[in-house]
């Protein structure tokens, strides 16, 4: 069984490079609600203010809104990779994130020796590390790319390697952004049958995208953001159909 909890649940950015009063004041004075100086005095981005919601074994959720509402960070919160700097999160389970190609990878390292790293975070043993390490070089099909630097990639290289990586093993918690869509056609016809295994198979879902028709196709349960707060939380059809009229 997963869970994911969230209760007041707050992410700032702080913006380092304004450092120029005159900057910071007329920001503050056009955009008052969204940034705003915290205790230390630094000029911070309100990304998630308060969000409070639950989400439970068989649940699909998507993460919607306009650009700039928070659906990336909500699920890089998720996944761990920003702090929240108010509230709480509680997860139960195992994660797994299809969000960014590039994190937890080793750009002077070759693919196969990213797999490797892979399979020692993993703390898998030396026949699970031989098999991880042949499944995800038989599915990225990278050919003798395998053995090269990953900074020596082309982006669509990267993805598919992130890719197989990410889906090789079967987590609780998928967590997907909707990069995941940006392989090539030949990738994606066999990425597609490897994705709904994936997503069949978690406990729960997250996917942040503005694709309207993968939401309504994949998910149960709609979260639409607004400048970091929840706007909308139910089911999929009434919300999607509320955003798309609000689009005119
Ligand atoms: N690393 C960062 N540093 C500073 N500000 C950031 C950072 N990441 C996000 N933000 C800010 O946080 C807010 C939410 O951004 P986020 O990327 O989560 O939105 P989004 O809903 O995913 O948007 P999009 O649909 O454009 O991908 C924005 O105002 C953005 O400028």
């Amino acid at each position: 069984m997963a869970l994911i909890e969230a209760k007041d649940l707050r992410v700032e950015f702080p913006l380092y490079h304004l450092a120029a009063r005159s900057l910071k004041k007329s920001l503050l004075a056009r955009a008052a609600v969204r940034v705003r100086t915290d205790e230390a005095n630094r000029v911070v981005v309100s990304a998630l203010r308060d969000l409070n919601f639950r989400i439970e074994s068989g649940e699909r959720v998507a993460l919607i809104g306009r650009n700039g509402a928070g659906k990336t960070t909500l699920l890089r919160s998720l996944a761990g990779i920003y702090e929240p700097v108010g509230g709480h999160l509680r997860i139960e389970g195992t994660i797994g994130s299809l969000i960014d190609p590039a994190a937890g990878m080793d750009q002077d390292s070759t693919g196969r020796e990213n797999i490797r790293l892979r399979a020692l975070y993993r703390n898998l043993d030396a026949a699970g590390q031989a098999a991880l390490e042949q499944e995800v070089v038989d599915f990225a099909g990278l050919g003798e790319f395998i053995d090269v630097p990953i900074k020596g990639y082309s982006a669509g290289m990267s993805i598919r390697l992130a890719f197989a990586i990410a889906t090789a093993m079967q987590p609780h918690i998928l967590l997907m952004d909707e990069w995941f869509m940006a392989g090539d056609a030949s990738f994606m016809d066999k990425a597609e049958a490897r994705l709904n295994t994936l997503i069949s198979g978690a406990d729960i879902m997250v996917i942040a995208t503005h694709n309207m028709d993968i939401v309504r196709r994949l998910c149960t349960r709609a979260i639409r953001l607004d400048a970091g707060r929840i706007l909308a939380d139910g089911p999929v059809d009434p919300i999607v159909d509320e955003m798309l009229a609000e689009a005119g």
